[in-house]
């Protein structure tokens, strides 16, 4: 309706004039923006109330100073970020980012996609994210820890298990959780729901760890499932070498897929007989190396400097789980031509607009990354869930539960895109489905 078009226009100039120089933030909006329509022609009191307004600033952002020391006694200092976006529906949940791409802009992207994708869970948690633009690469583990403590040391004060709960993103696995965590006990005591992503030690969850790329697998095979496909025989592409991308290479390889190349921000690697997954986590777990090393091993893969996704060769998946806008329009053309015909992302939002629409147009399988990587944040609320009522649950118990969210997600997804009358539109059915709950709950609470 003319009215509702010009309401979502008026609310994206408004965020261009605010935000003018946050690029990833802007784009992450456009994207959410571009799809609502049908929602508030549906549900027109939200435009009196502002929801769309009010959901795109967030309740909080914290920017802080993060000194700290050298192994060789230099002081350096970083930036950290804290975006609490929306507690609607729960507590501030999302994980934190170190790397030196991290600004502003980055951090609210994430932090906005995280409140559609945490409410897509069913589980009650809000958005938020962190990060620094700290860069872990060729750091000691001294640094690190030193780093760590700095950072919690301010980031402490505005966090809590009932509060904002924090886990790792890019650059933050379960060597910095340690370190995060060990500083917050240290001002606070012993509260492990504070953080999730946690060792198994003092509270983490058996199945967390696996849990985004696992996740990413499950919802993609219900989404090729229902188009009458399998994994079976298909071969995949998954970009990246970190936690999602290997665990979702591991699960690919489970359900008979072959997945044919993954990378590392330097370069890629092909092995068409298939990516020896042990090379991979012994590389980048251990060693810490690039991908590089993969080819020196393996004599019949092949490495290459570059954006994987530029590579020419013909395969049917594609699982991009590296980071942000690693696929553009020219990228996405070359994934058409080569045959794809699957796309899920495991990564935040790696597909610019441009890719999106072309992803659209030639009528491909699009799982969105608020759908298709929800799987690592929906563990993180079953861990939350662990610590609360201090048991343990089996690798089996939290794995079925993965299962089943992955699997109801993709459902709510695809049937919310059918009841507005966008079948296969699964863009406009993830951020539909999940504003619907967030924007009916911030309804109930006043104007907040
Ligand atoms: N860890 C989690 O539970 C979740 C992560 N994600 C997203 O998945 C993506 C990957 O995160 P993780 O695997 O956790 O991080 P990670 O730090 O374990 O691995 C990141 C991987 O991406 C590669 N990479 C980074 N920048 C790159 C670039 N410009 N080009 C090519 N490769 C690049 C790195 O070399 C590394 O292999 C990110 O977009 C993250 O936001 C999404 C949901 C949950
Ligand atoms: O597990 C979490 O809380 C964080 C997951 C996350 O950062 C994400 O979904 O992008």
């Amino acid at each position: 309706m003319v009215e509702t078009k010009k309401y979502i226009a008026s609310i994206y100039q408004l965020t261009c004039e605010r935000d003018e120089y946050q690029p990833e933030f802007l784009q992450a909006v456009k994207e959410f923006l571009d799809t609502i329509e049908p929602a508030l022609d549906k549900h027109p009191e939200w435009i009196d109330q502002n929801i769309l307004g009010r959901i795109l600033e967030p309740e909080k952002i914290l920017q802080f100073r993060v000194p700290w020391v050298t192994d060789e006694g230099k002081a350096e200092v970083n930036r950290g970020f804290r975006v609490q976006f929306n507690s609607a529906i729960g507590p501030y949940k999302g994980g934190l980012r170190f790397h030196p791409t991290v600004n502003q802009s980055i951090i609210k992207f994430l932090g906005f996609e995280q409140i559609f994708k945490n409410s897509l869970t069913g589980l009650p948690i809000g958005g938020g994210k962190g990060g620094s633009d700290f860069n872990p690469k060729g750091k000691s583990d001294a640094e690190i820890m030193r780093f760590c403590q700095s950072f919690m040391t301010e980031l402490q004060k505005y966090i809590g298990p009932d509060i904002d709960v924090p886990a790792g993103d890019i650059g933050v696995g379960a060597r910095e959780i340690g370190y995060l965590f060990g500083q917050y006990k240290r001002l606070n005591g012993f509260q492990n729901g504070v953080l999730t992503g946690k060792p198994l030690l003092y509270g983490g969850s058996l199945g967390r760890t696996e849990a985004t790329g696992y996740g990413l697998v499950y919802f993609t095979k219900a989404m090729i499932e229902d188009a009458g496909k399998s994994f079976k025989g298909q071969k995949v592409m998954v970009s990246g070498s970190g936690n999602v991308a290997q665990y979702a290479i591991e699960k690919v390889t489970a359900f008979g897929g072959t997945v044919i190349g993954c990378s590392d921000s330097n370069g890629y690697i092909i092995d068409e007989k298939g990516i020896r997954l042990e090379t991979i986590k012994h590389l980048k777990e251990v060693k810490r190396e690039r991908i590089k090393e993969y080819a020196e091993i393996h004599r019949e893969a092949n490495y290459y400097e570059g954006n994987i996704w530029d590579h020419e060769i013909a395969f049917d998946i594609a699982l991009p789980c590296a980071t942000q806008n690693e696929i553009m329009k020219e990228q996405a053309e070359k994934l058409i031509a080569q045959g794809v015909f699957a796309v899920a992302e495991g990564a935040n939002m790696p597909s610019d607009l441009d890719s999106i629409q072309l992803y659209k147009k030639a009528g491909l399988l699009y799982g969105p990354a608020k759908a298709a990587n929800a799987g690592g944040v929906a563990v993180s609320a079953l861990e939350m869930s662990q610590n609360s009522q201090r048991l343990s649950w089996s690798f089996e118990e939290v794995d079925s539960q993965l299962k089943e969210i992955m699997q109801q997600i993709y459902q709510k997804v695809r049937d919310t895109a059918a009841q507005y009358g966008y079948p296969g539109d699964f863009t406009l059915g993830a951020n539909i489905a999940g504003f619907e709950k967030v924007a009916q709950a911030m309804l109930t609470q006043g104007i907040i």
